[in-house]
């Protein structure tokens, strides 16, 4: 008999992922079926899988994939769906929801609207630039020269539960994403490959982002990525530390707490349809 998956594809700020609530159908082999089910012409097309789970920890629990089956430690944008997913569907009645992720728990904060969830205030934690995930050393790079088929680029490595680069341009329109992405994903002093996000200040409160994503390549958006952006901004001295950034697929608002030293996050969560589909 065929096993039917009931899955939820979802997006927030056009970042989309499908959705399985594990308490219901265990995925016993969640790389390949993100691969499988995240490719666009024969599967259902995606960023990635996310699995909604229990926890012994936190309210629920979730697991990231990217698109070529890599497990992430965190994703911001998914982490509000997930809150939408849990409310809409009344698995919660809770607004001040705990998720258990493999970077630590995050809390979610629900805007409720006539029933359904409208937005989502993420508790990023804060963020981290000694962590070991580049060169094998420990160390900060803040404004570190990377040359990159010719060109030079100020880049800073910032951890928000997973790694970044952030380089901050003078104009973003400029910047081949489908050529310097990958090289950066894969330059040798990240052996553990990096998300790369190009951004261009547009004012003190306001940058243009764009990204390349470790195992999904270029998305609509990244909440892990846009909070990097802004934390990035914020110490380099082009940006104030409560900034919109404006992504292809939407805007996120990050503010980085000057006294918690925590970065949150804040933006849209949106079902785009239900399905199921053979395992
Ligand atoms: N889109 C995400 C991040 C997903 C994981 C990332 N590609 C990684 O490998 O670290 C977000 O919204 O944060």
């Amino acid at each position: 008999m065929t096993n039917l998956i009931k899955f939820t594809k979802m997006h927030g700020a056009g970042n989309d992922y499908i959705y399985v609530n594990t308490l219901i159908h265990h995925i016993e082999h969640p790389e390949e079926i993100a691969i499988k089910w995240s490719a666009p012409h024969t599967g259902i097309g995606s960023d990635g899988l996310v699995l909604i789970g229990k926890s012994s920890i936190a309210d629920f629990s979730m697991r990231i994939f990217n698109a070529d089956g890599s497990e992430a430690m965190m994703c911001g944008n998914a982490s509000r769906c997930i809150g939408k997913y849990l409310y809409d569907n009344s698995l919660t009645k809770k607004t001040d929801i705990s998720l258990e992720t493999l970077s630590g728990i995050k809390h979610l904060k629900l805007t409720v609207l006539e029933g359904k969830v409208s937005k989502v205030t993420v508790d990023m934690d804060s963020p981290k630039l000694k962590e070991v995930y580049f060169d094998g050393k420990s160390g900060q790079m803040i404004n570190h020269e990377i040359t990159v088929n010719g060109q030079t680029f100020k880049a800073t490595a910032i951890s928000m539960g997973n790694p970044h680069l952030v380089i901050y341009v003078d104009d973003i329109n400029q910047i081949e994403l489908p050529v310097i992405g990958p090289i950066l994903e894969n330059h040798p002093l990240f052996p553990g490959r990096i998300n790369v996000e190009f951004a261009q200040k547009l004012s003190e409160n306001k940058v243009r982002m764009r990204v390349w994503e470790r195992g999904s390549g270029i998305t609509m958006a990244c909440g892990t990525g846009a909070c990097a952006t802004a934390v990035a901004g914020s110490i380099t001295g082009m940006t104030g530390r409560d900034v919109e950034i404006i992504m292809d697929g939407g805007n996120l608002n990050i503010l980085w707490d000057e006294k918690t030293d925590k970065v949150y996050m804040t933006g849209d969560a949106v079902t785009v349809f239900e399905g199921e589909i053979p395992l």
